[in-house]
C-alpha cells in the first residue's frame, strides 16, 4: 500500500513546488485516515506546537551569524527538520481552508511592497576624523 512516490525525494535538485508538497500531504493524510483530524483549529494548533519546537532550536544561543557557520551537521540537520515540520503544517492549513497559499503569498509580496515602496536611501554619517 502506499503511494509510489511516498518515501521517494526530489533528486534532481528541480524546485519543489507548494502544489506538490500539498498533493503529497494531502494523499499522506488520507492514506492514514488522518482527514478527519486535520481541521482547520487542529492543524493551526499543531503548527503552532512546531513553531515552538523551532525557537526551541535558537533558545539560549544568542545571536547566531547568517549561514550558521558554527553549527554541527546535526544541528543543521535538526533546523532542517523542524522548518520542514512548520511548512508541512503551514501547507495543510490553507489546504484545508480551500485557499492558494502560493498566489495568496505572491499577492501578499505585491502589496508589501505597495506599502513600503522603495525610497532613496540616506547614506550613513560619515565618521568623525578625531
Ligand atoms: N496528524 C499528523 C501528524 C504528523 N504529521 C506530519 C507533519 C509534520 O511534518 C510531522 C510531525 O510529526 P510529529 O508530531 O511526530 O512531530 P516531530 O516530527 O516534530 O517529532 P517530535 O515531536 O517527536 O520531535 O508529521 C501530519 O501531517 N499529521
Amino acid at each position: 500500500m502506499g503511494s509510489s512516490y511516498e518515501f521517494s525525494r526530489n533528486g534532481d535538485n528541480k524546485d519543489v513546488s507548494l502544489q506538490e508538497l500539498r498533493d503529497r500531504l494531502a494523499e499522506f493524510a488520507q492514506v492514514r485516515g488522518w482527514d478527519q483530524y486535520h481541521s482547520p483549529r487542529n492543524l493551526l494548533l499543531a503548527l503552532v506546537g512546531e513553531v515552538g519546537e523551532l525557537s526551541e532550536i535558537f533558545q539560549w544561543k544568542g545571536e547566531v551569524a547568517r549561514g550558521l557557520p558554527n553549527w554541527s551537521s546535526d544541528d543543521k540537520e535538526h533546523l532542517e527538520e523542524e522548518l520542514s515540520d512548520v511548512l508541512l503544517y503551514l501547507i495543510q492549513l490553507a489546504d484545508v481552508c480551500g485557499l492558494d497559499l502560493g498566489q495568496a503569498a505572491l499577492t501578499k509580496i505585491v502589496k508589501n511592497a505597495s506599502k513600503y515602496p522603495v525610497t532613496k536611501q540616506t547614506p550613513p554619517a560619515p565618521t568623525s576624523p578625531n
